[in-house]
Formats: C-alpha cells, sequence, structure tokens
C-alpha cells in the first residue's frame, strides 16, 4: 500500500515496509478488550531521504533497518521493553519509538539520512502516521 509522504526537498526517499508479530496491552480500563494482552501482526512503512548516497549507492541498507526493528520487537511482549516503562505500547507510542529508533540508527551514519515518517498499522482497520515537527539538520 502508498502512504501519504510529506513534501520535502530531498533527492533521495526510500520507503521501506515490515512486519513483526509481538504482544501487548494497555493496562487500563478504558482501553476495554486492549487491555487483556493480546496480540498483533504489525506492520510499518517508514520513508528516509537524503541528499547523499554511501559508497555502494545507497541511502540506508533497507536490511539494517528491518533488522533494526525486528531484534527489538518481533515475538516479544513490548510492555517489557524498556522505551515502554513510563508509557503503555499504543499505536501512537509505537510509531514514536520506532521513529526515535530509526533517528538514533541514522544519526551515526556518514551519509545522514533523515527518517521523515513512520506508519504503524496495528489491525486491518486501525494505523497511525507520526512525523516529527521539524527534521534533524
Ligand atoms: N488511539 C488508539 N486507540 C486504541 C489503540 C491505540 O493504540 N491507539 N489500541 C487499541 C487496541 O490495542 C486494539 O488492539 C486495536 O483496537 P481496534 O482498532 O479497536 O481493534 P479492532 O480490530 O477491534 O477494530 P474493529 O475495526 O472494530 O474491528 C484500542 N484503541
Ligand atoms: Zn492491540
Amino acid at each position: 500500500m502508498m502512504y501519504q509522504t510529506p513534501s520535502h526537498d530531498f533527492e533521495y526517499e526510500l520507503n521501506k515496509d515490515l512486519n513483526f508479530s509481538a504482544a501487548h496491552h494497555i493496562p487500563d480500563a478504558r482501553a476495554g478488550k486492549c487491555a487483556k494482552i493480546h496480540g498483533h501482526t504489525y506492520f510499518v512503512n517508514m520513508t528516509i531521504a537524503g541528499d547523499t548516497l554511501d559508497d555502494l549507492g545507497f541511502l540506508v541498507n533497507f536490511s539494517d533497518i528491518k533488522k533494526l526493528i525486528d531484534e527489538a520487537f518481533d515475538h516479544t511482549l513490548l510492555n517489557d521493553h524498556t522505551r515502554f516503562s513510563d508509557i503503555p505500547p499504543t499505536s501512537e507510542t509505537m510509531a514514536k519509538t520506532i521513529y526515535d529508533m530509526v533517528e538514533e540508527y541514522l544519526d551515526r551514519l556518514d551519509n545522514r539520512p533523515v527518517c521523515l515518517q513512520v506508519v504503524l498499522r496495528e489491525t486491518p482497520t486501525s494505523y497511525v502516521v507520526y512525523r516529527p515537527k521539524e527534521y534533524r539538520k
């Protein structure tokens, strides 16, 4: 599926889709049935952009981005993750957390690509888009 991406002036834009399976719960009565532990196949689309490629001709290696997210979350209970010690793993907080993780990774690359957007789909009928107010300079 194609998601709308923000307009930008970068020369290159890359999109990566990935899936992982995980369990979570939102431990509050207001979350209704989602207060009980249950699982999803999460779908992520992330948009990364930049003006400079590395010596392989990559903005960033697609498989490195997938590995970063898979190793952190695949077949885990998201509530156990240190990034969710203060707030539950909702679609919104997951999208922002994935954005933060990807940005921390990209910031270490010499060609300095930036993440423009993360789409996080939790169910066939529910998804969230996270976009920062400003991109990293
Ligand atoms: N704003 C949010 N609302 C809800 C979240 C969330 O992350 N952000 N999460 C949940 C539950 O975790 C649930 O797994 C997803 O909810 P929902 O879309 O209601 O799931 P259904 O499959 O039952 O949706 P239907 O369209 O009614 O089939 C709840 N709310
Ligand atoms: Zn859920």
